[in-house]
């Protein structure tokens, strides 16, 4: 991702040597900006940007030549993640129904007298688990949505039946969902009752799925850094590719304030396996739930990905409602994707439209401009076109004469805002390029010394949203 925060980078790039590993695999690389100029690089952890999640930290120039340098924290994998969980859930379905409790605060299934030590310790506990609970695991373990990591957001139940009409209309028959597992666990419930043709693969780093689902419904995984937690995980993603073909289409909603970068790069590498498990030699279709505003970083990632006015709908995300509950604007999650917008309709019952001019479905709210040629609203409002600008513009902004375009009407004139550089004020470029930047990443200095205080200061600036 170029920059999330003020002052701090991601860097993805393919050839990074030494890369040290947490136990969410390899670490991703920052650079970090001072206001002179300087700057440095570290390692942080790929998938928590919260420390107690996972302290792993090193500055670059402490990295070690040939040693793994692993360390972080473990309490990821404390209760057993995979075959063990997976036993347990065996048993567990055994068990006579008032046995069987699940403890909400851990997230695992229970057996035999644990109830009561769960309990014990404050937990809440859930008793009585029937196995139609058991087939919907996003309602029976409560989301983790106030964790910055998960960002546990589920589709509601008309998202989802328009996600899986549509791919049933692609003619898809495999679905490799990365963080999307209501659509995972709407396939596998249709599976049961012989209601659709779709297979699936979830993705997910939630480790409490992985003692509903087996080995081959689900792997264990960092969608940051393409890491799979066993071999096993990664052996079955190569035979679902293998095995899916041309009827592969990648599903993934990332946790919001996710890093577009390693996020784009993850999805090539997905992309490279599949075309060298199947021969085949086209884009993987894919389809990436994201909010509208990053259109431009995601778009500059994967040119080939356009955005639809789709709007995603969730059944816990109360950050976009007004006071009195109803949606002001809707939603602000889109759909990016690589197929043609035209092999796409969008429901006309809920106002979606047909536009001829721009051979795509538009929302209701968004109206094509005979003078952009498009039809221009992004946010959920409609635009309206400004000749002096040239352009579109929200229905907010009124155009400004003495800053030569449209702006709020509360702006103080002269001052621009928007993404230029943190370190000069340049609007021509980012920091990275920035001719008064010092790379001070890689020399040893006497920064060394207060590395151990600013470590702590950094993993809370990586809380990226
Ligand atoms: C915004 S939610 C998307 C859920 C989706 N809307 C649904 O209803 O199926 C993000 C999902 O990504 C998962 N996730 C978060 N960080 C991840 C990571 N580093 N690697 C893989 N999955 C991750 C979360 O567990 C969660 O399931
Ligand atoms: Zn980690
Ligand atoms: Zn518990
Ligand atoms: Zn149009
Ligand atoms: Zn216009
Ligand atoms: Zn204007
Ligand atoms: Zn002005």
């Amino acid at each position: 991702m170029a920059a999330t925060c003020t002052n701090i980078d991601v860097i993805v790039q393919d050839r990074v040597d030494n890369v040290p590993s947490c136990p969410h695999g390899p670490a991703l690389l920052f650079e970090r900006y001072m206001k002179n100029g300087d700057s440095r690089k570290f390692f942080a952890c790929s998938a928590f940007r919260d420390r107690k999640q996972c302290s792993f930290f090193r500055w670059m120039d402490d990295v070690k030549v040939g040693s793994n340098n692993a360390t972080g924290n473990t309490n990821f994998c404390a209760q057993g993640v995979g075959a063990g969980n997976r036993k347990r859930f065996l048993k567990f379905k055994k068990l006579p129904l008032s046995e069987r409790s699940i403890c909400c605060t851990c997230g695992l299934l229970l057996l035999g007298g644990e109830a009561t030590q769960h309990t014990e310790r404050g937990h809440q506990v859930k008793h009585k688990i029937n196995r139609a609970a058991l087939r919907h695991p996003t309602t029976l373990f409560v989301p983790h949505e106030d964790n910055k990591t998960y960002a546990q957001y589920l589709f509601t139940d008309s998202t989802v039946d328009f996600i899986l009409s549509t791919l049933e209309n692609l003619k898809c028959t495999h679905i490799l969902c990365i963080g999307a597992p209501r659509i995972h666990e709407a396939i596998t419930l249709r599976q049961r009752q012989q209601d659709t043709t779709l297979s699936s693969l979830l993705l997910d780093l939630d480790a409490r799925y992985a003692q509903v689902y087996t080995r081959k419904q689900m792997c264990l995984y960092n969608m940051f850094n393409h890491h799979f937690f066993d071999q096993q995980g990664e052996g079955q993603f190569r035979s679902f590719l293998k095995e899916a073909g041309a009827g592969l289409v990648l599903v993934t909603d990332p946790p919001f304030g996710g890093m577009v970068e390693p996020l784009a790069a993850t999805f090539k590498k997905i992309e490279e396996t599949w075309k060298a498990e199947t021969k085949l030699d086209r884009p993987l279709p894919m389809l990436w739930f994201f909010p509208y505003f990053m259109e431009k970083r995601i778009c500059d990632c994967i040119p080939s990905l356009t955005m639809l006015d789709y709007k995603v709908d969730y059944d816990n995300h109360s950050l976009f409602k007004s006071k009195d509950g109803k949606r002001k604007k809707g939603s602000p999650v889109r759909i990016f994707t690589n197929l043609a917008p035209t092999s796409l309709p969008l429901p006309t019952a809920e106002g979606y439209w047909f536009c001829e001019e721009c051979q795509r479905y538009s929302a209701p709210e968004n109206k094509h401009c005979a003078k952009c040629k498009s039809c221009t609203s992004k946010d959920g409002t409609t635009y309206r076109h400004c000749d002096l600008c040239q352009k579109c513009v929200k229905l907010t902004r009124v155009h400004c004469d003495a800053c030569g375009t449209c702006d709020l009407p509360s702006h103080v004139c002269g001052q621009q805002h928007g993404a230029g550089c943190h370190i000069c004020g340049a609007m021509d470029h980012k920091r990275r390029d920035c001719p008064q930047r010092h790379d001070t990443a890689g020399r040893k200095s006497n920064r060394k010394r207060k590395g151990k205080q600013e470590h702590g200061k950094m993993k809370k600036k990586l809380r990226l949203s």
